[in-house]
């Protein structure tokens, strides 16, 4: 115990923010426990939340055929009647994997694993709760990534399985004939989405007039029509008071405030999302929490307690697995004497709807608001050979640079391999490159990537 400490970092939760963190200080060659309650490391992203539904989706896209409807006829499909158990099937396999690549990448880098539930005792000491008992572990740092959970509320009767929410969704037996989806945010769409391309009547209900306020409003239009194309209901504007199962007609009925009510088979409730931190006992460490139990931090993901870290989804925006990943990165950098920053202008958004959408840098409604003159350059996938050969009719790329400068200022694109592609221009944006790259550049063809090169010609042409 060199510094009269057990650990150099214990870090509670294994989650992307945990595992980062952790592998960080170990290869600063400190001393590093990871404490995990769930059965399994990897923590939400690995279990219930990223991995499972990007599973599902590519699961979904392959057993309805949907890419491939275009050309065979609306008709086609892998398989006849899709049931859970051949989507689960998928995303079980690749749990499984993932797990065993996180628990190696901890255990090779003698990452000391602590199963049970993680909780202070005072500023350098935990307690950590399992079936086997409790022990005290003392750190002279921790990092506390301890991640989210799906909001509830008293007035809506989840019984997770007719009304349920993003985890429940995935131990679901049957996937229901008309689905209700309160809550419009990312993992409402997404997996609206994505049991609409199964044929599947969907109604989105949403207390927002608009929803993704952060997205261009084109792309959103977009993604709107396209999924009113695949039998998808907006009710936008309707807060809903109140959701319940008629067990007699089979039936869930949602309460809109305007008086409606609305009718399916299973309803899904995405409301947000609610910080683990409620049973940390964070108060015995001198630290408070905020809205929905978040922790705040500063630029180097420092709580106001000094030697206690925090990272990933318990700080709240953007609560994403990708930034959750650096953020823990950093703070272990930033508590062992090697300074990092974050740089968050510059962070892509990859919202895995049907189709998927992909953002970096400022929107034209930003752009507006700044009095910044931009103009913009767009390419229509239907005018790619390879956006054709994808049998992608809708998707679009488009690009917002500075009218006289011509510096790039954002990336908007909706369309196939979008979360993809966009790191080509977040590359441009981050070394503040111009559109006149992408005019300049040979591009391999065909290729989606080449929709930049088309984008940028239309948007020089517009001078
Ligand atoms: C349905 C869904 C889809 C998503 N899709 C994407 C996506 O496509 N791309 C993307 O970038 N992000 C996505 N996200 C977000 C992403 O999953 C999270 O940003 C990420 O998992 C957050 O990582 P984290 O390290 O903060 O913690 P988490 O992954 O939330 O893990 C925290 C872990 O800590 C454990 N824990 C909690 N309290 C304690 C305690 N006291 N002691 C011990 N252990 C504890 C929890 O059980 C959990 O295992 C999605 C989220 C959801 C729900
Ligand atoms: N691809 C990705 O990067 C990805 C995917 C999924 C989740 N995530 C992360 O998970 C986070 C949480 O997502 P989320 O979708 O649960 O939350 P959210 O907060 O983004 O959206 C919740 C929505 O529910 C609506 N709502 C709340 N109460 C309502 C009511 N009573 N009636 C009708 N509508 C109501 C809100 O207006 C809001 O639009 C996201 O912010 C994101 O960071 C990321």
């Amino acid at each position: 115990m060199p510094n009269g400490y057990d650990y150099d970092l214990v870090v509670l939760g294994s989650g992307p923010a945990g595992q980062k963190g952790a592998i960080c200080a170990a290869k600063l060659h400190k001393r590093v426990a990871i404490v995990e309650n769930r059965w399994a490391l990897g923590g939400v992203c690995v279990h219930s939340g990223t991995i499972p539904s990007k599973t599902l989706r590519e699961a979904v896209l392959y057993l309805s055929g949907f890419r491939e409807k275009t050309f065979y006829g609306r008709s086609y499909q892998v398989k006849d009647r899709v049931v859970m158990a051949d989507l689960t099937f998928r995303v079980d396999a690749v749990i499984k994997r993932e797990t065993e690549v996180i628990r190696a990448q901890l255990q090779r880098n003698q990452v000391v694993p602590l199963d049970g539930y993680g909780r202070f005792v005072d500023a350098h000491t935990v307690e950590v709760e399992s079936a086997e008992g409790t022990r005290r572990v003392t750190s002279e740092n921790f990092l506390v990534s301890t991640g989210t959970r799906p909001a509830s509320d008293q007035h809506y009767q989840l019984d997770g399985t007719h009304i349920f929410n993003s985890d429940q969704l995935l131990s679901l037996s049957e996937v229901p004939r008309e689905l209700i989806v309160v809550g419009a945010g990312v993992i409402g769409l997404e997996y609206a989405s994505m049991i609409a391309a199964l044929g599947v009547k969907i109604t989105i209900l949403d207390a927002r007039p608009t929803i993704l306020d952060f997205i261009d409003r084109e792309i959103m239009d977009s993604l709107q029509f396209q999924l009113r194309q695949l039998n998808v209901i907006f009710r936008l504007g309707e807060k809903v008071t109140t959701c319940v199962y008629d067990a007699e007609r089979g039936r869930v009925i949602a309460t809109l405030e305007s008086g409606k009510r609305v009718h399916g088979d299973g309803l899904l409730f995405t409301v947000g999302r609610q910080a683990n931190t409620d049973k940390l006992n964070l108060e015995s460490a001198g630290l408070k929490t905020g809205d929905r139990g978040k922790l705040e931090v500063n630029e180097q993901f420092q709580t106001a307690v000094p030697n206690i870290y925090a990272a990933g989804d318990v700080i709240g925006f953007p609560a994403l697995a990708s930034t959750s990943m650096e953020q823990g990165r950093i703070a272990s950098c930033n508590m062992f004497g090697v300074p990092s920053k974050m740089r968050p202008q510059f962070f892509p958004y990859g919202i895995y709807t049907i189709p998927e959408i992909s953002i970096v840098g400022q929107t034209e409604e930003q752009l507006t608001h700044d009095k910044v003159p931009y103009e913009v350059g767009i390419a229509r996938y239907s005018e790619l050979a390879k956006g054709q050969m994808l049998g992608d009719e809708h998707g679009l790329l488009k690009l917002l640079f500075h009218s006289e400068s011509l510096k790039l200022l954002g990336v908007h694109i909706i369309g196939e391999r979008a979360a993809e592609i966009i790191h080509i221009g977040q590359a441009v944006l981050s070394f503040g490159g111009s559109i006149e790259y992408f005019r300049d550049t040979v591009f391999n063809y065909p290729t989606m990537a080449e929709a930049y090169k088309v984008a940028a010609l239309d948007g020089l042409n517009k001078l």
